[in-house]
């Protein structure tokens, strides 16, 4: 996979087009003398959808950590928007506090509960607004997590492995709300996850993380909405798996007997 080395857009590029989102140059985090950030380049433009894969333990989610603030201790330069949000794996919701609540926690001054009842609108969870988080199901829980990200306004929203834990068909309409999101708000997302076919339905580029660093980029250029059924999705989706180091699956033998009625029919 070294061989393949495609950098993300250079910081020079991207400062004399639009301007950034995030503008990460010589980034790197070294845990117990190992480098698993080892001098990352990365740019996302203002709006961008952009994707993140990459093996287990290659360093996602701690690029996504150190983007979010929560990790300073770092070599290199990081440039993020101030209005930034983040949704993880699991929806952190406080138990003591009614959803409503939760979504206005951390917010600066006293906002409404009408600012949170909006943002849980938005996300399909108007009846749930004075429900205690025990009560949500996963994807109810997940979309509350992310009306906490939307009322922030972020110009920037950072989601790891957020549909991880959801059931394939909750999956799906979380991830179909996720973007639409994204083309109402006009925020720049970063979404780490491990599913290919997730990165190829959202985004405008999908970056794989290898080595410490983004080893391969690919733009997705398929008309939105996107359908998994259209054959140039397939294509993406074996050349990034092929990025991953993963053979895509060849199509099963037909069974014996439609070769005996094929052949009897030709
Ligand atoms: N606080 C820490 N102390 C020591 N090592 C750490 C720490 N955080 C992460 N690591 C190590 O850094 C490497 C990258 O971890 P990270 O969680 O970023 O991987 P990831 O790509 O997000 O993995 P996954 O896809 O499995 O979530 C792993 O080997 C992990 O053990």
């Amino acid at each position: 996979m070294a061989t393949d080395v495609h950098r993300a857009v250079s910081p020079d590029r991207a400062g004399q087009e639009e301007p950034a989102a995030v503008r990460v140059q010589g980034l790197s985090r070294t845990f117990d003398g190992r480098r698993v950030v080892d001098g990352l380049e990365l740019t996302v433009r203002s709006g961008e959808f952009v994707a993140l894969l990459g093996r287990s333990g290659c360093g996602k989610s701690t690029l996504l950590k150190i983007l979010t603030g929560l990790d300073r201790e770092i070599e290199g330069a990081v440039l993020v928007p101030r209005r930034k949000a983040t949704a993880f794996q699991a929806p952190r919701l406080m138990p003591w506090k009614k959803v409503w609540r939760n979504v206005l926690l951390g917010l600066p001054g006293k906002p409404e509960r009408a600012v949170a009842e909006r943002a849980l609108a938005e996300v399909g969870l108007d009846h749930r607004v004075d429900a205690w988080p025990k009560t949500l199901s996963g994807g109810e829980a997940q979309r509350a997590s992310l009306a906490r990200a939307l009322v922030r306004e972020p110009d920037l929203l950072l989601l790891d492995e957020p549909f991880g834990a959801l059931d394939a068909l909750t999956r799906i309409k979380a991830q179909r709300l996720v973007g639409e999101l994204w083309q109402q708000r006009g925020c720049a997302v970063l979404l780490v996850t491990h599913d290919v076919e997730e990165a190829v339905l959202l985004a405008d580029r999908v970056l794989v993380m290898d080595d410490g660093v983004i080893a391969h980029e690919t733009e997705i250029d398929l008309p939105r909405p996107r359908d998994i059924a259209d054959p140039g999705f397939a294509e993406l989706r074996t050349h990034l798996l092929d990025h991953l180091g993963v053979e895509a699956p060849t199509p099963a033998p037909a069974p014996a007997h439609a070769h005996a009625s094929a052949s009897a029919s030709a």
